[in-house]
């Protein structure tokens, strides 16, 4: 049966002079699913939300957000935006502006629980809105995307710059959401966000898809990785080859310390360590890393994400 999308792009375009940001790009958001895109600085991320927010129209391409265009009035009522900055009145205080929000939609959630929830308690929540921490700042916008129980969640960076606490924080109301039924677009530089959160990671790079897929999918079922050890130096690694599956890839790095490549499972692991039994050598340290959504990331862009 075919998924039914809350957020649709075909082959959208936008260039801002001789830049072009998003480069026929598509993809799709599975409703009551989690899609995170992912990409380094400068990929077309921002630009890509926020067309499907309708705050900026695409040169080319289509966009459909809850299968209309993403300018319909119609849609604010039922899609929650995380704005990086504005929208803000700057004296209000935090109380104030959820209740603001709050107050424009039908069956809000209670705007204090929710302050407390996102850990904007006590003095914090009576605070005017620029004399709040950074991270604050965004914790308060996270809960004015949120607090009209909206059915579609727009995420810029949500955790840009938080810390481990709030990021924490904001996972754990980014998985309540969709346990809740509600369809979650983020975006992030930060794998492990991706690899918690997302039923589907969308690569993107230069305006691009490069890649798109569960982070399971992404990293081919995990299987995909190296084990490392150390031994003596110069050990055999054609005859060790020969003992793997075709494909398998070996080296020594610095003297005496050995990677091997390939589907690392039980089976893989035993063969390693057979034939190294067979050949007399203990395999220090020996480790089993896998193919992590970094590795998939670099190897794709060429590039390493900020952390
Ligand atoms: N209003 C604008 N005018 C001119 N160029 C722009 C504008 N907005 C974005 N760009 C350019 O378009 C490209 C894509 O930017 P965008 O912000 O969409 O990327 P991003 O993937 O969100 O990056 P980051 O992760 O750094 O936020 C960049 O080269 C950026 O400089």
């Amino acid at each position: 049966m075919a998924e039914i999308l809350a957020v649709e792009v075909v082959d959208l375009s936008k260039t801002y002079g001789p830049t072009r940001a998003v480069d026929g790009l598509s993809f799709g958001v599975p409703v009551g699913t989690v899609t995170a895109l992912l990409g380094p600085n400068g990929a077309g991320k921002t630009t890509t939300v926020e067309i499907c927010e309708g705050f900026r129209r695409g040169d080319g391409g289509l966009v459909r957000v809850l299968g209309t265009d993403p300018a319909d009035q119609k849609l604010r009522p039922r899609v929650g935006v995380m704005l990086q900055s504005g929208g803000m009145y700057p004296g209000a205080r935090a109380d104030e502006m959820l209740r603001l929000v709050a107050a424009h939609h039908a069956h809000p959630l209670d705007p204090a629980a929710l302050l407390a929830r996102v850990g904007l308690t006590g003095s914090a929540a009576r605070t005017p809105f620029r004399r709040l921490s950074g991270g604050q700042k965004q914790l308060l916008s996270l809960a004015m995307a949120v607090v009209g129980r909206p059915e579609l969640v727009f995420l810029d960076e949500p955790t840009a710059g938080l810390d481990v606490r709030a990021r924490h924080e904001t996972w754990d109301l980014v998985e309540e959401l969709r346990a809740a039924g509600v369809t979650v677009l983020l975006t992030t530089h930060a794998m492990d966000e991706a690899e918690r959160l997302a039923d589907q990671v969308v690569i993107v790079n230069r305006g691009k898809v490069v890649a798109a897929g569960t982070p399971a999918e992404l990293t081919r079922g995990g299987a995909e990785g190296e084990l490392r050890f150390r031994a003596p130096v110069g050990l055999d690694l054609d005859q060790l080859l020969a003992a793997l599956p075709t494909g398998s890839q070996a080296a020594e790095r610095a003297g005496g310390h050995y990677v091997v490549r390939g589907t690392v499972d039980p089976a893989f692991l035993a063969a390693v360590t057979a034939w190294c039994a067979g050949n007399g050598v203990l395999p220090n340290d020996l480790r089993v890393e896998q193919r992590s959504l970094e590795d998939v990331f670099v190897d794709l862009t060429g590039s390493e994400l900020a952390r």
